[in-house]
């Protein structure tokens, strides 16, 4: 088992493809089942711990690797027992099933034992599974101490996150080869539990992956402030959301970080911030590393006139709230240069409209559109980049709901942009600084703790 951090994202399509590149290499597909069920069967046995195990098996390939498991954890003298619902439908199914020397329980009689292993369907589910299959899934989990999906829940379809049923909550998912879209993107994700990675010595790759830790610009000898990197923030209608975002921007290690606004004398946030009057000029000083426009800009004339500006200074750009309400994709499919947007789902629909397309898909074609990086954010962030690049992140804390930490996410890239990353670098380590920072915070915390707890994680 490999943790995921990092490791790509297949589509069941791409897994496929996957597949038949190892078995034109010279591998049979006899010896993925026989790889996938035999590390399947290691995890269960640790997690199982000597409890007996109930194995449901399906038709396809995830019932194979259901049934070279039993008998592995048979063989290794692990208390299983097997249901079957249907046939094996293939050759390598059927090789699986004939490996299996346990009587195998007719689905209307299975009785639930402590550890349900579900191997149902996996990657090949193509539509709602019969409600006779769900009702002995579900009967079983509620019954189980311990629930283990193998690949995917069933009834999770693969790579939306969407439920085809009322799919019960696992513990545990084992993911056979690669993490498909759906381990994380909701509403599937919220079903799967902790995902382990079950290699099965395949090659893998693309251009989707799960975040990662990311590498961290750290400050040395030859530092000084404007090197670090200098954000200005260009603050507008609602001044505390400028001030949450200019305090992550510090926190997160900018070295210089300018507020920009009319009302002086007013400082609600930390005085290391420099404020000035905003004015089209100061947005060109060269030594700015970024700008992010949006958090409580407004979204009258004064803001209009500030996004402007910000688009014409050359500077890369965070644009995210309000701006990200008054600018159309088109305009900025015109504008060369760096800009990393941060949507919400409901600033994602107003630029994108609405669609049927899975998170991912929607956040790619979106950063082609607009020729920029996209983080689409919520429980599932997604983060793509113009050329097809997708990062995944595992749930953060659902404290995150909050109002103000999408204000605090936009300082911290600010931050990142700012310090020399590029702007996929910038997003991805934002987005992770920010859901750590949350960790860190525990329950009920506010955004400006989000912000303040940001020094922690950096250090
Ligand atoms: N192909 C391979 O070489 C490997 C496949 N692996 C396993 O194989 C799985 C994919 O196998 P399959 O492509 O056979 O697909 P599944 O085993 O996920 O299930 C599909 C089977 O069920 C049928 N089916 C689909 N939706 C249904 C529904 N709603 N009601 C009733 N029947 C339905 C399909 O016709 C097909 O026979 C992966 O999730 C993984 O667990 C792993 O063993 C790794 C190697
Ligand atoms: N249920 C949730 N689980 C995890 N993260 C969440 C959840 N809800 C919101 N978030 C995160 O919190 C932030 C909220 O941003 P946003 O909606 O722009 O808030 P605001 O505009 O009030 O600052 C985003 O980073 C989002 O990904
Ligand atoms: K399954």
């Amino acid at each position: 088992m490999i943790p995921s951090a990092g490791r790509p994202v297949l589509t069941a399509q791409a897994m496929r493809a996957a597949e038949a590149a190892a078995m034109a290499a010279g591998t049979t597909e006899i010896a993925l089942m026989r790889r996938a069920g035999e590390g399947i069967a290691q995890a269960i046995l640790r997690l199982a711990a000597g409890r007996p195990v109930l194995v449901l098996c399906g038709p396809g390939h995830n019932g194979g690797d259901g049934f070279v498991a039993a008998a592995a954890l048979r063989r290794q003298r692990q208390p299983v027992r097997v249901a079957a619902f249907g046939e094996p439908r293939s050759e390598t199914a059927r090789w699986a099933r004939s490996l299996w020397d346990g009587p195998v329980v007719s689905w209307d009689d299975v009785a639930p034992a402590p550890v349900l292993v579900d191997a149902i369907f996996g990657t090949g589910l193509s539509r709602a599974p019969d409600e006779r299959i769900m009702t002995v899934l579900r009967r079983c989990a509620d019954a189980a101490i311990l629930r283990i999906a193998v690949d995917l829940p069933s009834g999770i379809e693969s790579d939306a996150g969407r439920l085809l049923a009322d799919v019960p909550a696992f513990d545990v998912t084992l993911a056979t080869g690669a993490i498909k879209p759906s381990h994380l993107v909701q509403p599937a994700a919220r079903c799967v539990g902790q995902v382990r990675l079950i290699d099965i010595g395949i090659p893998i790759g693309g251009g989707a992956r799960v975040a990662s830790l990311p590498r961290l610009p750290h400050p040395d000898a030859s530092s000084h402030k404007y090197s670090r990197g200098m954000v200005a923030i260009v603050a507008g209608a609602m001044g505390g959301a400028a001030e949450l975002a200019a305090t992550a921007a510090l926190r997160a290690g900018a070295g210089y970080v300018l507020h920009l606004d009319d009302r002086t004398g007013v400082a609600l946030g930390p005085n290391a911030i420099v404020r000035r009057s905003y004015t089209p000029e100061s947005l060109t000083d060269n030594r700015i590393g970024a700008i992010v426009i949006g958090p409580g800009l407004g979204r009258d004339d004064t803001a209009r006139a500030r996004l402007g500006a910000a688009l014409g200074s050359g500077r890369p750009l965070v644009i995210d709230g309000d701006a990200l309400r008054l600018i159309e994709a088109m305009a900025l499919a015109d504008h060369i240069g760096v800009k990393i947007l941060t949507p919400h789902g409901g600033e994602f629909a107003h630029m994108f409209g609405d669609s049927d397309a899975s998170k991912p898909e929607r956040a790619r074609k979106a950063a082609a559109a607009t020729r920029s990086v996209v983080v689409f954010k919520g429980a599932d962030t997604v983060i793509a980049a113009p050329d097809g690049r997708t990062i995944f992140f595992p749930p953060a804390s659902p404290w995150l709901s909050t109002a103000g930490t999408g204000d605090v996410l936009a300082g911290t890239i600010g931050a990142m942009l700012a310090a020399g990353l590029d702007p996929l670098e910038a997003a991805e380590a934002g987005v992770w600084l920010h859901g750590e920072a949350a960790r860190r915070c525990g329950a009920a915390f506010i955004a400006d703790d989000l912000a303040d707890a940001l020094s922690a994680v950096r250090g």
